[in-house]
Parts: structure tokens; C-alpha cells; sequence
């Protein structure tokens, strides 16, 4: 199994009058096709280490190999074009844009890497539309969709540019149980069948118990459960 994410002594800290630690002395490793739960209280650190992994935020110190590849050097058109080859976001709040159409918003990312052409790009949102599902709705807007339907074309939006890596925070926090299930079981398949690495942060217990592995985050720090 080859190597994904590689973090070492990870730590992010707000510089302020009182500095603040989001994230300490985190090393961890994610291979293909893990299905990783990030755990952890309410202000411990899960979405400021999903943001670092994600190149969302960079590190105070540390180092982070994405793909292998080591990240700290990366300028921003760089890191902005490994984020979107190598990594799709799920957040708890889908941020669908509300103007364009569900298919659209699936585009948008393929747009941005410019690596397929207009009619490849529309078959391809197609096409993962249909497979989440979602097929009598592409030509809808976001606010027409139905909570659950939304966090579905967010996680098609993700997998846009086929990226290996697929980060979710808190993909189910904000869907009833049905929903939630849903949307659970689809990112199980993006592992099992869609040979993806999901990594996902979770206050569910359950949830975070039915994936491959946990980690578990106190005051910034991997911790045991
Ligand atoms: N911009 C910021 N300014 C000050 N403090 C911050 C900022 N961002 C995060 N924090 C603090 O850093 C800590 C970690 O936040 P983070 O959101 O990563 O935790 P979390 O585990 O994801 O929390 P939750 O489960 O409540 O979403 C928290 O104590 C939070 O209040």
C-alpha cells in the first residue's frame, strides 16, 4: 500500500498576544483506500488538522508529503493545483454555489484545472451525478435539492477531478439519520469501490467505529481514545 499522506510534528499555531495551538506535534501516515475517522472534544483540533492536510492552512512547523511529495517548498499556484488534483472537500455545509446549477457546481473544480474539455466536463458531471444518484436533478439549483441530495453533489463536486484523497468535515453533522446514513455508506464506497482514501472527522461514534482506523485528538495532540 503506498503512502498518501505523510505529516510529521505537524503544528499550526495562531500567532497572537496569547498564541493559540490548533494543532501540535501531529505525525501520521494515510495509505490508498484507507477510510481514516478523525475523532476528538469539541475544540480539539480535528477541522484546524484537516484544514493543514487539505492545504487549506499551512503549518507553523512540520512537514507534510502529499503523494510523496513534500508540500512545505510548494508555492501557492502549486499548492493550489495539487489541492485540486489530489484532494476533494466535503464540509458539514455543502458551500454549493446557490447561481449555478447542481451540474454546474460539479464542473467548477474541472474548470479550475482546465485539464478536460467543455463537453468532457459536462459528461463527466453526468456521469457522477447519475452514479450518486442524483440523476432528475441536474439542472436544478442548489436551494431546490433536499439537505441530503445537496451533500450529495457536494461529495460528487469532490470527486471531480478523480483526486485520490477525499477530506470530509463533518459530512453528516448537519443531515437526519436517513441522510446521514446515505452519505456515510457513499463515502464507504468511494473506499471500497472507488479504490479512494476518505478522511473524515466525526463527533459519531458509531460512524467513526465502522471505519478502518481512528485519530484521536486532544488539545491539538494524537491521543488514544
Ligand atoms: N481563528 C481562530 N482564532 C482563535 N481560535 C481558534 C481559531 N480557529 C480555531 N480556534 C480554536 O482552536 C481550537 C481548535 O479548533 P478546531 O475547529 O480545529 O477544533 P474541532 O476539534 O474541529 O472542533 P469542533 O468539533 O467543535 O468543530 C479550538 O479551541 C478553537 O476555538
Amino acid at each position: 500500500m503506498s503512502t498518501l499522506i505523510e505529516a510529521e510534528n505537524l503544528t499550526r499555531i495562531l500567532p497572537a498576544i496569547v498564541p493559540v495551538t490548533l494543532v501540535k506535534d501531529v505525525s501520521l501516515s494515510v495509505g490508498e483506500k484507507e477510510f481514516v475517522a478523525v475523532t476528538g472534544p469539541s475544540g480539539s483540533g480535528k477541522s484546524s488538522l484537516l484544514y493543514l492536510l487539505g492545504l487549506l492552512d499551512q503549518p507553523t512547523s512540520g512537514t507534510l508529503k502529499i503523494g510523496g511529495r513534500d508540500t512545505g517548498p510548494m508555492d501557492e499556484e502549486v499548492r493550489a493545483r495539487t489541492r485540486l488534483a489530489m484532494l476533494g472537500f466535503v464540509f458539514q455545509f455543502h458551500f454549493l454555489l446557490p447561481e449555478f446549477t447542481v451540474r454546474e457546481n460539479v464542473e467548477i473544480p474541472m474548470r479550475k484545472l482546465g485539464r478536460l474539455s467543455r463537453s468532457q466536463m459536462r459528461a463527466r458531471a453526468t456521469e457522477l451525478l447519475e452514479s450518486l444518484g442524483l440523476a432528475g436533478h441536474l439542472d436544478k439549483r442548489p436551494d431546490q435539492l433536499s439537505g441530503g441530495q445537496r451533500q450529495r453533489v457536494a461529495v460528487a463536486r469532490s470527486l471531480a477531478n478523480d483526486p485520490p484523497i477525499v477530506l470530509a468535515d463533518e459530512p453528516t453533522g448537519s443531515l437526519d439519520t436517513k441522510s446521514s446514513e446515505q452519505v456515510f455508506h457513499i463515502l464507504e464506497t468511494l473506499v471500497r469501490e472507488r479504490n479512494k482514501t476518505v478522511i473524515a472527522v466525526t463527533h459519531d461514534m458509531d460512524m467513526a467505529a465502522r471505519m478502518d482506523r481512528r485519530i484521536h485528538l486532544v488539545d491539538g495532540r494524537v491521543a488514544e481514545p
